[in-house]
C-alpha cells in the first residue's frame, strides 16, 4: 500500500512502514496529483480533504491526527465508500494545560487567585469537560454552555451563552467549528456578545477561530484595549489578521494542543482505525515505541504555598509567554503567513502536565491536592 502523510504527524514510519511505501508532504500544499496513487491519506488540520482533493484517486481510508474534523468533507467520504477517523480527545488535556498557564499568568499580573475568577466554558466536549473538571478540583467556579449537551442531558448545569458572559470573569471558548444545522458555532461569538465583554473580563479562543467574529473583536480592541484576549486560532491562519494579533494579550499560532503527548496519541489512534478498517492486527502500541526519557521529574523541597507549587510545575511543562514570544519572533523573521506555519512545524518539544513527576519532600496535603487537581503526578511521603 501507498501511504501518504503530512510531515507533522510523529512516529507515522514507526506505526505505519509496516503496511506499505509512506510518502511525507507538507500539509497545507497537498495536491491531488500527490494523493491520486495513495492508498491511505494521513492528515493534519491543514489540508482540506474533499471532492477536489480525492476525486479520481484509489484513497481507501483518510485519517486526521487531531480532534477538529471541519476540514473534512466526511458526507463525501462516506458517499465514496472511503473510511474515515479522526483522533477525538488525543490532545485535549494539552489545550487544558495552554488555558491553565493562561490563567496563572493572569492571576500573577492581577494579584489575583486562581479562585479569584469564575470561568465560563463554551462547548463542554473532550476539551473543555476535561478543562472543567481540572478547574472546579482546583476549587475555581466554572459556568458551562453547551446547548447540545443541555438538549441531551437536560439543562441542569448549564447556562445560555448570554448568561455565561454576564456572570463569568473568564470566557473560554472551545467550540468545534459546525456551519450547518441546529447549533452552528460559526461566529458563535457575535458583535453583541463581544460588545457585552465587559473589559475587565477574559476572552480565550482555542477551538476555531472562525466560532469568533474576528472583525467586530477586532473593532472593540481597537477601542478598548484594556480587554484582555488570549487567542489561538484564528480565521484564516496562517495569514491572520496583523491588527488583531498586535491586539490580543496572548497571541499563539494554533498551538494550544500541541504537546508530543497529544500528537502521538493522534497517530496512534489513526494507526488503530487504520487497522480496524483494512481488518489488520494492531501489533503496535505507542508504549513500546515512545522515545526514551519518557517521563520526567521535578521536586519541591521547601514548603512553598499552593499557588507557588503550582505557578512552578506549570512553568516547568509548559508557559504561554514562552510561545507568544517565540511566534513574535518567527512572525518579525518571515512574516505572518510563514512564521505562523513554521513555527508550527518547528515547534519545541512540549510535554502535557500529566507526564511531570513532582517530588513533594514535605507531606504537604494542600500542595499535593492542588497539584493533583491541575494534573500532575505527585509523590509524596504521605502523613
Ligand atoms: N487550539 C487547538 O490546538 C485545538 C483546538 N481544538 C478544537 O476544539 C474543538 C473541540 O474539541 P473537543 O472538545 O475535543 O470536541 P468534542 O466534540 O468532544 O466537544 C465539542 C463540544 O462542543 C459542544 N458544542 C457544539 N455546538 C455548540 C454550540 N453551538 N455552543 C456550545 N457548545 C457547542 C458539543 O456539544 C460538545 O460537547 C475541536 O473541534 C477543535 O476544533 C481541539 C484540539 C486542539
Ligand atoms: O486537534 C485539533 O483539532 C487541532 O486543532 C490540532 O491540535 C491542530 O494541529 P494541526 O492539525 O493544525 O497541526
Amino acid at each position: 500500500m501507498r501511504i501518504v502523510a503530512d510531515e507533522n504527524i510523529p512516529l507515522a514510519e514507526a506505526f505505519f512502514a509496516d503496511h506499505g511505501e509512506l510518502v511525507r508532504l507538507p500539509g497545507r500544499e497537498m495536491s491531488r496529483e500527490q494523493v491520486r496513487d495513495a492508498d491511505i491519506l494521513l492528515v493534519r488540520s491543514v489540508t482540506r480533504v474533499n471532492a477536489e482533493l480525492l476525486e479520481g484517486s484509489r484513497v481507501k481510508f483518510v485519517g486526521t491526527a487531531t480532534i477538529g474534523r471541519d476540514h473534512v468533507d466526511e458526507t463525501w467520504l462516506s458517499q465514496q465508500g472511503i473510511g474515515f477517523a479522526s483522533a477525538p480527545g488525543c490532545n485535549a488535556d494539552s489545550v487544558g494545560d495552554y488555558v491553565i498557564s493562561a490563567l496563572l499568568l493572569f492571576g500573577e499580573q492581577d494579584g489575583m487567585a486562581l479562585t479569584d475568577r469564575v470561568v465560563g466554558v463554551v462547548g463542554a466536549g473532550n476539551v473543555g469537560g476535561r478543562l472543567v473538571e481540572r478547574l472546579r478540583a482546583l476549587g475555581i467556579r466554572c459556568l458551562v454552555c453547551d446547548p447540545p449537551r443541555a438538549e441531551q442531558e437536560g439543562s441542569e448545569g448549564f447556562t445560555s451563552l448570554e448568561a455565561l458572559i454576564e456572570k463569568a470573569d473568564v470566557v473560554s471558548v472551545h467550540t468545534p467549528l459546525i456551519r450547518e444545522g441546529d447549533h452552528p458555532t460559526h461566529h458563535l461569538l457575535t458583535e453583541a456578545h463581544i460588545e457585552a465583554l465587559r473589559t475587565d473580563q477574559i476572552l480565550i479562543s482555542a477551538g476555531r477561530g472562525d466560532c469568533v467574529d474576528e472583525q467586530a473583536l477586532k473593532a472593540r480592541l481597537e477601542r478598548d484595549p484594556d480587554l484582555r484576549v488570549v487567542l489561538d486560532v484564528w480565521e484564516n491562519e496562517p495569514d491572520i489578521d496583523e491588527a488583531l494579533y498586535r491586539l490580543a494579550a496572548i497571541a499563539t499560532p494554533h498551538i494550544a494542543g500541541y504537546s508530543l503527548d497529544g500528537k502521538l496519541r493522534g497517530t496512534e489512534m489513526l494507526y488503530q482505525a487504520m487497522s480496524r478498517h483494512f481488518g489488520l492486527p494492531v501489533r503496535k502500541q505507542l508504549g513500546q515505541l515512545k522515545p526514551e526519557n519518557w517521563l520526567r521529574r521535578m521536586a519541591i523541597s521547601r514548603r512553598a504555598p499552593p499557588q507557588e507549587a503550582l505557578l512552578l510545575c506549570t512553568r516547568t511543562c509548559y508557559d504561554v509567554r514562552r510561545d507568544t514570544l517565540l511566534f513574535e519572533r518567527y512572525r518579525r523573521q518571515y512574516g505572518m503567513a510563514k512564521g505562523f506555519d513554521l513555527m508550527r512545524r518547528e515547534y519545541p518539544v512540549r510535554r502535557e502536565f500529566s507526564t511531570l513527576r513532582v517530588e513533594l519532600k514535605h507531606s504537604a496535603g494542600a500542595v499535593r491536592e492542588v497539584l493533583e487537581s491541575a494534573g500532575f503526578a505527585i509523590r509524596s511521603p504521605r502523613k
